[in-house]
């Protein structure tokens, strides 16, 4: 970045997470990415620093060598004039969402410059034609089957699904969403449309759809939808139907949106990208080693039942969703068998804190801290390193859990030469497309405590609210039963 050059009317706010706080630039394809903490939280430029180049190579080294190279964009550590700085927290606070307000933007000097990714990575010169892009947080694709789960109904029922009772609960969401992540990790076209279909209905914060690198749908947290599903449809008619007037009417949004979920079911299952080098370097986990669908899950259970449905997962080695899973999968032992683990740690440093560097619970993140991630044996010899080894591929798999999907449409002209592993064919038009990754910051060895208290309060509160439910069906039914009775007197 060119300190005199940084002008703060070129960039605008973009968006955040729990964690960082995104601007975009207007002509350039760039966004910067800031950290955010809480106001009592004094963090030294250091320390932001060292903080920013950690993210820096855990992605380059580590998530690149997991999803491939071509999906993983690291950005480069940048400084910034702090007069910038100033000015730029200045202007974008007023569009930032209440609800995110409690943490502020880290103005230290330092923040990551990333390509944007609601933009068309591999195809720059493409830029004056209408993009779309569609984010999914698809979240934990499978269900656990680690001998350390006390709760059955952990291997019944997903995080996710068993989550969205707390989050209604708590106000977080208004209403239960009915996307399941394993009908997205399924593989079954049925399944993945029942699972995109309901998260273009319920989109909380698991899916946003941007146009021309500007934000038009999804949950802008505090705010409802930006667009209603019929207005999205209309905006993306154009763009998916060149040919307008073919189709019209009162089916026309339910086309389009079908049309759109065809085209990202065949991005996701596209493996033709496909340049990770973990599918020959990392041992394989088998996806069938738990269950493959949830029991909340509100796709038509008589399909469920159908063999087809449920047998070994569809999902074409080498797809974005394989690799998203795959990387999930290395949390083996649950948070149930991680916790012991973890204390094994504490209580190890209580005793050596000096050897928390050989640990590498801080990095580097290189090919040693990736070399250990290879270990899949789950045989507990009792020692230190066993349990460093599970916690870091823990904390991997909670950040492959936590990560997001870009999916950048954009239509080609007939005449063009492009690499063909690039073009989507749909009924109606083609589209050059790139697929990223973000969000891929590895979770903290600290949290750990706190997702365990965590996963206990999501599965009670679910417990909880599912015998409430049951219980008041029991009573409605007695109610019934008695009313019979009373007609019958
Ligand atoms: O625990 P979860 O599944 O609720 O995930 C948290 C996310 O909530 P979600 O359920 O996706 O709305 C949460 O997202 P929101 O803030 O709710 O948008 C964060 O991504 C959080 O990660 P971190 O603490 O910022 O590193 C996420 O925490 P981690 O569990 O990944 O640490
Ligand atoms: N490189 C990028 N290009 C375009 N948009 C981006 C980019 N990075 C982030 N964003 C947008 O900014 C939002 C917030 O970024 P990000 O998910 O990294 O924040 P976070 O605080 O780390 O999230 P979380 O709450 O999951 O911890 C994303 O959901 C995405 O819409």
């Amino acid at each position: 970045m060119e300190s005199e050059k940084m002008d703060e009317n070129e960039w605008s706010y973009h968006g955040e997470g729990n964690k960082s706080l995104v601007v975009s630039h207007a002509q350039s394809c760039v966004v910067l990415r800031f950290l955010k903490f809480l106001p009592n939280i004094n963090k030294s430029t250091e320390e932001v620093y060292q903080h920013l180049h950690n993210i820096l190579d855990f992605g380059k080294h580590i998530m690149k060598q997991f999803l491939g190279e071509n999906y993983v964009h690291h950005g480069e550590v940048v400084k910034l004039p702090l007069d910038f700085l100033k000015r730029l927290c200045l202007k974008v606070q007023s569009e930032r969402p209440e609800s995110r307000c409690e943490k502020e933007m880290d103005v230290s000097g330092y923040a990551m410059c990333l390509p944007n990714l609601t933009r068309l990575q591999t195809f720059p010169f493409l830029e004056c034609r209408p993009i779309f892009c569609i984010e999914i947080k698809p979240k934990c694709g499978f269900i656990p089957s680690s001998a350390h789960i006390t709760k059955e109904i952990k291997k019944k029922i997903c995080r996710f699904c068993m989550h969205q009772h707390l989050k209604v609960a708590k106000g977080k969401w208004k209403r239960i969403s009915k996307y399941c992540p394993l009908d997205l990790f399924s593989g079954n076209k049925q399944r993945m449309h029942f699972a995109l279909m309901n998260l273009l209905q319920e989109s909380q914060n698991n899916l946003k759809i941007f146009k021309n690198g500007e934000l038009i749908y999804g949950c802008r947290d505090d705010q409802e939808h930006f667009l209603d599903i019929n207005e999205l449809a209309h905006h993306l008619k154009p763009f998916l139907f060149p040919a307008s007037g073919l189709i019209s009417g009162p089916q026309c949004p339910k086309t389009v949106v079908k049309e759109l979920i065809h085209i990202l079911t065949t991005v996701l299952l596209n493996n033709s990208t496909d340049t990770a080098r973990a599918a020959n370097i990392m041992p394989f986990i088998p996806l069938s080693q738990g269950r493959n669908y949830c029991e909340a899950s509100h796709f038509c259970p008589d399909l469920l039942n159908s063999k087809h449905v449920t047998e070994a997962t569809g999902l074409p080695k080498g797809c974005i969703l394989y690799k998203t899973l795959q990387a999930q999968m290395l949390d083996m032992l649950d948070i149930e068998g991680l916790y012991p683990l973890y204390k094994r740690v504490e209580k190890y440093l209580e005793e050596f804190p000096e050897e928390r560097g050989t640990l590498l619970l801080d990095g580097p993140y290189d090919e040693t801290f990736f070399e250990k991630l290879k270990d899949l044996s789950l045989e507990d010899d009792g020692s230190i390193s066993y349990a460093a080894t599970k916690i870091q591929q823990y904390r991997v798999a909670m950040t492959a859990k936590d990560c997001s999907i870009m999916i950048a449409l954009s239509p080609t002209v007939q005449e063009e030469c492009l690499d063909p592993r690039s073009v989507i064919r749909s009924s109606k038009s083609s589209f050059i497309h790139s697929v990223s990754i973000l969000d891929l910051d590895l979770k903290p060895y600290e949290n750990i405590p706190h997702q365990y208290k965590r996963d206990s309060k999501i599965v009670n509160h679910y417990l909880k609210s599912i015998k409430a439910q049951e219980d008041s069906i029991n009573l409605y039914k007695k109610s019934e039963d008695c009313t019979l009775l009373l007609q019958k007197v």
